[in-house]
């Protein structure tokens, strides 16, 4: 058993208010799902949100999912010139089997572009 790292993004649709935490929560359970990990298996967890999101606290929805005995942590991400706008970036640890290269990361709708190396038609994993 290793502590293995896993990245997720998801861009948000035009209205934050609405979407902001069932995308993160869309994405967090996917990057555990198709990663085949449990909730049990998180060591730590980082948001961050891009500064024109500021309508909640990613980390609440992981907390919605029942993820309350892991630290997580939430920072704003740089805002760098032409960069994306509305994304959610997670940076995950947890202990599994899967070796690095078996670690699969999720980049969802406009976040794909983000990582066009990991890409899968359109949508990363
Ligand atoms: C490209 C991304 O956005 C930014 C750039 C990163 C990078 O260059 O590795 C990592 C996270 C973000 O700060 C990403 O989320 O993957």
């Amino acid at each position: 058993m290793s502590v293995r790292a896993l990245r997720g993004a998801i861009q948000l649709e035009v209205d934050e208010r609405v979407h902001l935490l069932d995308g993160v929560r869309t994405l967090f359970q996917e990057m555990l799902a198709v990663n085949g990990l449990d909730q049990d298996d998180l060591v730590s967890v980082l948001f961050t949100a891009t500064p024109d999101l500021v309508s909640e606290f990613p980390a609440v929805a992981a907390r919605e999912l029942g993820v309350t005995d892991v630290p997580l942590m939430c920072a704003q991400e740089l805002d760098i010139a032409g960069s994306l706008p509305r994304v959610v970036r997670i940076l995950a640890y947890a202990e599994t089997e899967l070796s690095k290269p078996e670690v699969k990361h999720i980049y969802l709708g406009g976040a794909a572009a983000l990582r066009r190396d990991l890409s899968v038609a359109g949508e990363s994993r």
